[in-house]
């Protein structure tokens, strides 16, 4: 943003009802905040609306007359980026030169009256519209009090929790919650033992009087779901377990699931800048583990101040300007709201570049710090030795129990896919004490560097194979599946071998397409969890592919020959499912 621009953005998605200038001069953002707090129970959508109500009009109100402080101690504004157009009342140059507001997600009621006081504004001040995503404006205000060009992004809200990154001119998802927000999943917990809303701070305060428990701990590639932790914590409760015991218990497992799959995102991106966004993104404990684990692999962590986590109009004002900026506005007949508006949707108008080149040489020696694991690997001894390191961030009983459980399970399940005509590495030792598995070397690179529709087909083929067997490969991602010989379709990339080969070329003929990394794996018999297996791999290509909808097309293909159709016919529906409702 070269010209100085001043930006009024309104918020009102769900429990915050608030205004907020953003002065790109100064790089300061006055926010004005009304919060709306339930009388029992969770936030009702229409007490929400009816708070939005009285409360949208007064918050933007002082947010304005802010705006006409900082105007007139800028001499009455004779500054041309302002503009030099009067007001339609008449009253003088206007003292912002755009309104921002979030469009979505949200709850409808409240959505539809913001929008509402937004659209009054720009008329009546005659500047333009800009419509904002809710989830990418939490995303954006990190990389912008950070300034990271290109961090991943955890939003760890009340009715979301997923992993952002940025591809391709998009903010992809490449992780989310299967079930409810994560906030929302703690606020549920604290509703059945009778405290008030908002849960998530006394759950912060109470776990530290508390003791570690033991509770599900459910992970699949770079998703996670939170109904079975739920139901376990209350559980827990009702039998008993002190309070504050559960919610120890809670915070560790829940909090070292979601370091887990971001440190997996970091991994498959190549990132080095993670941000945190959301209200639950106030929990220290939150904080700690994912400034541990960034530390642990060198990545910078950026965590914005309070203010700017939970909802507010601070982040819609900011991120107003970047796209006004960018001359991203949006008519007032185009303006409609979207309460199920996802952050993939947003083509990302204000950012030049595509996305990070991922790298791809892989030297004959070298050590990978995988997102779980040391992995050393010695291409002329043929020998690739795995061993899954202590996460500091995690409870040392949580950590100890999985390392031990994954270790058997992935060299367990390596041998049984072998066994159904999968390509897989030979285990030659397993160390359950070290938790180190010794493997035999294969392929000469991974997936993620060379990417054709053959090998995704081959992928497509083989999970139809263990599925049949009666067992999920847990995280089968473009960085679990090694291949031989060259091909990719990703731009960027450096060698003679792969740039001759050019977009989409096949694998040389009869050259297997391993699966490695069965470490998040298990029995099962339900067409969900098969479902959810290519929805991790899915979710991986859109991540990774510079043009992903073919291979995604070839993944279903293969699928459909090989499998059962109604795998694919739930992944459909897990696709489809709406995760941005309310309570
Ligand atoms: C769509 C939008 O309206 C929604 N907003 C939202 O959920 O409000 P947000 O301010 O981002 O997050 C509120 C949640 O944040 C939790 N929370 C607040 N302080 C917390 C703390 N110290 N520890 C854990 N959770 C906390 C609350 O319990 C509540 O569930 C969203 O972003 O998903
Ligand atoms: N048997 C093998 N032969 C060749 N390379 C391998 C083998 N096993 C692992 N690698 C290489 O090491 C990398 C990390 O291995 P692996 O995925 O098992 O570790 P991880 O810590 O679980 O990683 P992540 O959780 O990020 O997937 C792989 O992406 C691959 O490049
Ligand atoms: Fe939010």
């Amino acid at each position: 943003m070269s010209d100085s621009l001043r930006v009024l953005g309104i918020e009102g998605t769900a429990w915050a009802a608030s205004a907020a200038v953003y002065d790109s001069e100064t790089d300061s953002t006055y926010i004005e905040s009304d919060a709306y707090q339930p009388e029992s129970g969770g936030i009702h959508p229409r007490e929400a609306a009816e708070h939005m109500h009285g409360a949208i009009p007064q918050v933007a109100e002082a947010a304005l007359s802010h705006a006409r402080e900082l105007a007139a101690a800028n001499g009455g504004d004779g500054d041309a980026a302002h503009g030099a157009d009067e007001a339609s009342d008449g009253s003088g140059d206007p003292p912002i030169d755009a309104v921002a507001f979030s469009r979505g997600p949200g709850l409808g009621p409240c959505l539809r009256i913001v929008a509402t006081a937004a659209r009054t504004l720009a008329q009546t001040l005659d500047v333009p519209l800009v419509g904002v995503n809710h989830m990418v404006a939490h995303l954006e205000i990190g990389r912008h009090t950070a300034d990271f060009s290109d961090p991943v992004c955890l939003n760890a809200s009340g009715a979301n929790a997923h992993l952002l990154a940025y591809r391709n001119g998009r903010y992809r998802v490449v992780g989310e919650t299967m079930d409810t927000g994560v906030g929302n999943a703690i606020d549920k917990f604290t509703r059945h033992v009778g405290w008030s809303h908002p849960g998530g701070p006394k759950v912060e305060a109470a776990a530290e009087d508390g003791e570690y428990v033991d509770l599900p701990y459910v992970v699949k590639g770079m998703d996670f779901s939170f109904s079975g932790i739920m139901s376990a914590a209350k559980d827990a409760y009702d039998d008993g377990v002190p309070v504050e015991d559960v919610c120890h218990g809670l915070q560790e497992t829940i909090f070292a699931m979601l370091t887990e799959v971001t440190e997996r995102a970091l991994s498959l991106t190549g990132s080095d800048e993670l941000v945190l966004g959301g209200g639950v993104g106030q929990n220290e404990r939150l904080r700690e583990m994912l400034s541990e684990m960034c530390a642990a692999r060198d990545a910078s962590f950026h965590a914005p101040e309070p203010r700017f986590l939970r909802d507010n109009a601070g982040m819609i004002a900011v991120l107003g300007a970047k796209m006004y900026a960018a001359g991203d506005t949006v008519p007032i007949e185009e303006s409609a709201v979207d309460p199920d508006f996802r952050p993939d949707e947003v083509p990302v108008s204000w950012r030049e570049n595509a996305g990070r080149p991922l790298v791809s040489q892989e030297p004959p020696e070298r050590t990978v710090d995988g997102a779980e694991a040391v992995v050393t690997v010695d291409r002329a001894a043929g020998v690739v030795t795995k061993r899954r390191i202590q996460k500091t961030y995690r409870h040392p009983t949580l950590d100890a129990r999985l390392r031990r459980e994954r270790t058997a399970i992935e060299a367990r399940l390596a041998s049984q896919a072998r066994r159904v005509g999968v390509p897989t590495p030979v285990v030659r030792d397993v160390d359950p004490y070290t938790s180190t598995i010794t493997y035999e070397y294969v392929g000469d690179r991974d997936l993620r560097d060379a990417l054709s529709v053959e090998r995704v087909r081959a992928v497509g083929r083989h999970l139809a194979a263990i599925h049949a067997a009666g067992f999920v490969h847990g995280d089968p991602t473009t960085r679990n599946v090694r291949v031989t010989g060259p091909g990719t379709d990703r731009p960027g990339q450096t060698g003679s071998e792969t740039s001759r080969a050019g977009s989409n070329a096949s694998p040389v003929d009869g050259e297997p397409t391993y699966l490695i990394d069965f470490g998040l794996g298990y029995h099962t018999d339900h067409v969900e969890d098969y479902a959810m297996d290519l929805h991790v791999f899915d979710q991986s290509l859109v991540g990774t592919a510079s043009e992903p909808e073919p291979l995604r097309a070839a993944l279903r293909g293969a699928y459909r020959e090989a499998g059962d159709e109604r795998v694919l016919d739930r992944l459909a529906d897990v696709e489809g499912r709406g995760r941005y409702v309310g309570e």
